[in-house]
């Protein structure tokens, strides 16, 4: 309530106008019975005479209730203009704040949560929870007060039979109660028997031949089940509307009576009637209300309890590095870890390994072997279980992790992600602040430059839906001048060309090269033909590091690494 409070506050004023229009439109409601009373003695009186005094008669109070329905049609169209304003913003809000909430997240919260379930909540649950909000409010209000005010007229019309229906209406309102817990029950019932032979209506191993009478036999429960509660809710709706009609009838039966007795005028009984009928059209629309208001509550609490989500890392917080100190050296120390979603499944055991500043450290081995995974680990997309990683220092466990992305570390992938806006925008992503001059300077340093002013409409060429208008080795330069926009003292490259053909690949790789320049750079390297350069080969195998050093060393070693050389050179790599 707190939370939905702070998305309502902002519309209180509007809500209360609305309010206040549909109590008026649900009070003109309890008139207008009364007033069809009256026309119809005026016009039961001058059934006999002229039609220029029938004319005369019936003018005014005809334009009476004409001018009450005209005044309702305006209050009606005023609060759920409203209503819809209100519910609108609202829904509007939450679905602004639901999706910052989203985006506070940490990675392992998508890797466990479904996407379609992010966007049901997004749409279908805000929606459910918008309407259902709107209803409440302007049916609730109506069929509440027109409830009760039909029964104040219905009183002043006949107090007898009033006090007739008083006790009649009880009685059936009980019976039905009692009715639906019966129907309730059945329903129940019917729906654990589907339950229970619903996955499989003939047994998978029938031993000895008893599985297929024993599925028959489930069936047929089943199939019971379902009769009875049919029976149940055709027997219960044509009771409950003898019920009604029975309830006309004896009104009519007993106003007449009270007609004879000139205790009531026809009109009187007309408007008894019109009365009761409002009366019974509003509780049937409060117990459908209910089932509605049931839903949206739901749906909003999904909604909510996302909206109070707190990321195990927050985005923000912690301590930075001023940057004349940031070095760049890092070191993983008996790094342990294992996915969220997948907790005993160990990915990293006992991992060890330092980046010294300004140089290049390749990791290579197996696929799957969970080089990717230490990547996401230094840029804190996940948190170690056992063990630290530090950053000059410094346990990145306490630094800003908005401050290490954004700032420190430059990630380069596979797979770069573009924006579906122009390459300027998207270069300048790394940097938001940049000038147009820096920008093309970052271009040039990625020998992205000369491509992007080949195109027509030059660095304001749309990329197109996550880079589509571009080829491979045109999307990796632009990310790579992206990155080296932001500057940043640690470099990622995860298998950076590794999707590229060979030509593409020459072009990226001098580029990449030439970024790599002065910055501590983490070489992730599926194919070991990209790891020219490295100051440092680390071989990673069952989760930790089994050999390091140099591309010669190794070789002379005759270990894990030769015998990834000699694999990948028999492939043809
Ligand atoms: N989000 C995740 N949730 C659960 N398990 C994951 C996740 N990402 C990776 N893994 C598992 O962790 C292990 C290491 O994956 P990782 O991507 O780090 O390997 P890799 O060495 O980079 O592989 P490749 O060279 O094929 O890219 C794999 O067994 C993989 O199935």
């Amino acid at each position: 309530w707190p939370l939905f409070w702070t998305f309502l506050r902002p519309q209180l004023l509007a809500l209360s106008a609305a309010v206040v229009l549909a109590l008026g439109a649900a009070l003109l409601n309890v008139r207008i019975p009364v007033l069809l009373g009256q026309l119809v003695d005026v016009v039961a009186r001058c059934a006999r005479g002229h039609v220029a005094t029938y004319l005369r008669e019936v003018r005014r109070p005809a334009l009476r209730l004409l001018a009450v329905y005209c005044l309702q049609g305006l209050l009606t169209f005023g609060y759920i203009a409203l209503l819809a304003r209100v519910g609108e913003r609202v829904a509007g809000n939450m679905r602004k704040a639901l999706f910052s909430a989203l985006l506070r997240q940490e990675v392992a919260f998508f890797d466990a949560t479904r996407t379609g379930q992010l966007v049901t909540r997004l749409t279908a649950d805000i929606q459910e929870f918008k309407s259902s909000f709107k209803l409440a409010v302007s049916q609730g209000l109506r069929s509440g007060t027109q409830t009760a005010g039909c029964f104040v007229s219905l009183y002043l019309l006949s107090p007898k039979l009033t006090g007739l229906l008083l006790v009649a209406l009880p009685a059936l309102v009980g019976a039905g109660a009692f009715i639906g817990a019966f129907l309730r029950g059945l329903s129940r019932q019917a729906q654990e028997q589907a339950a229970a032979w619903g996955v499989s209506d003939v047994p998978a191993v029938p031993a000895g031949g008893q599985g297929h009478r024993g599925g028959r036999r489930g069936a047929g429960q089943r199939a019971d089940g379902a009769e009875q509660l049919g029976l149940g809710i055709a027997a219960f709706q044509g009771l409950s509307n003898l019920a009604l009609n029975g309830i006309v009838l004896g009104t009519i039966f007993v106003g007449g009576s009270l007609m004879a007795g000139d205790q009531l005028s026809p009109g009187d009984l007309m408007s008894f009637l019109v009365a009761l009928q409002t009366v019974q059209r509003s509780l049937a629309s409060i117990s459908i209300l209910m089932g509605q208001v049931v839903r949206g509550l739901s749906a909003g609490a999904r909604v909510l309890e996302l909206l109070r989500l707190e990321p195990l890392v927050p985005l923000q917080g912690g301590a930075t590095i001023p940057a004349h100190s940031l070095l760049g050296h890092i070191s993983f120390n008996h790094v342990s870890f294992s996915y969220p979603t997948r907790p005993g499944y160990p990915v990293l055991q006992d991992f060890s390994l330092t980046l010294p500043p300004c140089q290049t450290v390749a990791i290579v081995g197996p696929s799957g072997g969970g080089k990717s995974t230490v990547a996401a680990l230094l840029e804190r997309f996940y948190e170690p279980t056992a063990g630290t990683i530090t950053l000059d220092g410094h346990d990145i466990a306490g630094l800003d992790p908005s401050w290490l992305r954004g700032q420190v570390i430059g990630f380069i992938s596979q797979e770069p992600v573009l924006f579906g806006t122009t390459i300027m925008e998207n270069i300048r992503f790394g940097k938001p602040g940049a000038s147009d001059a820096e920008v093309y300077e970052a271009a040039r340093l990625a020998d992205a430059d000369g491509f992007i002013r080949s195109f027509p409409e030059g660095y304001n060429t749309v990329v197109g839906e996550r880079g589509t208008a571009l080829s491979g080795g045109q999307k990796q330069r632009i990310a790579i001048a992206r990155a080296l926009l932001k500057d940043p003292a640690v470099l990622i490259l995860d298998e950076a060309t590794s999707a590229l053909d060979a030509q593409a690949e020459l072009a990226v790789q001098a580029a990449l090269e030439r970024a790599a320049a002065g910055r501590t750079v983490l070489l992730i390297a599926h194919r070991l033909s990209t790891i020219r350069g490295a100051h440092l080969i680390a071989v990673l195998a069952r989760g930790r590091v089994a050999e390091a050093g140099t591309h010669e060393e190794l070789l002379r070693r005759g270990g894990l690494y030769a015998e990834l050389i000699r694999r990948q050179t028999k492939e043809g790599s």
